[in-house]
């Protein structure tokens, strides 16, 4: 189950911050961290998510194809197998590319609005020239064969997100709505009850309002502790 089409398009006006701040105001935390845009103009990217699991080559799960069963208005989602996840920097332990050009020349056909690897990708400067929204943990040289290879597809992904006190597994499952931009990633789960989803989406146009009040504030020479608490009132 996705959210309705017109949640991506109404959380696709707003930045990955904006979704983290009402997501907050309920207790909730949708941050998928330490991804990087590499590409695509600086708008918001907004759509359902589109899962591939990728395992290493030997894996008994048999390949699976994925890229040209990419759902228009999706993004695509590549994550790794538990086993090949690190908490730290690089967070893969695969060096590997797992995406490239031509992947994202099928994906952009097909009408995906962006792709989000959790782990590396290449040819960065064809994600570039096709002014493609692409977001990785990295980039690699060598192509995904013979190391991995994709072994699922529109299944729940788990990406290990580290966190304090101890990390933990989001788990991303096809139709959760996925919001990008260069500040990061963030998912809206498909799960969430639909008066939860409506209170975020009245939310986020009144804080953004008022963090706009704050700004006008500050500049005007007031402290920005007093602006954000005036301003910020009964949010
Ligand atoms: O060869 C691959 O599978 C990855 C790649 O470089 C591309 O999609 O252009
Ligand atoms: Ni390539």
């Amino acid at each position: 189950m996705s959210q309705p089409a017109n949640v991506s398009q109404i959380l696709s006006k707003y930045s990955p911050c904006d979704v983290s701040d009402g997501m907050a105001k309920h207790g909730l935390d949708g941050s998928l961290p330490n991804l990087l845009q590499y590409s695509g103009p600086a708008a918001t990217v907004a759509g359902p998510a589109y899962t591939v699991e990728f395992a290493l080559f030997d894996d008994p799960r048999p390949e699976v194809q994925y890229i040209d069963s990419v759902q228009k208005g999706s993004v695509l989602c590549i994550g790794l197998d538990k086993r090949l996840q690190v908490s730290h920097a690089p967070y893969t332990l695969v060096n590997n590319a797992l995406y490239g050009g031509l992947m994202s020349t099928r994906a952009r056909y097909l009408g995906a609005v962006g792709t989000v690897v959790f782990g590396r990708i290449r040819d960065v400067k064809e994600h570039r020239e096709l002014e493609y929204p692409v977001f990785a943990y990295g980039t690699g040289t060598a192509a995904p064969r013979p190391a991995v290879k994709p072994v699922a597809l529109n299944k729940p992904l788990e990406v290990y997100v580290d966190g304090f006190p101890s990390g933990a597994y989001a788990t991303i499952s096809p139709g959760d709505t996925i919001i990008a931009d260069e500040n990061g990633v963030v998912r809206l789960p498909a799960s969430l009850p639909q008066s939860t989803v409506d209170q975020i989406l009245d939310y986020i146009p009144r804080r953004v309002r008022a963090d706009e009040l704050v700004a006008q504030d500050i500049l005007a020479g007031v402290g920005a502790i007093s602006a954000q608490k005036d301003r910020r009132k009964g949010l």
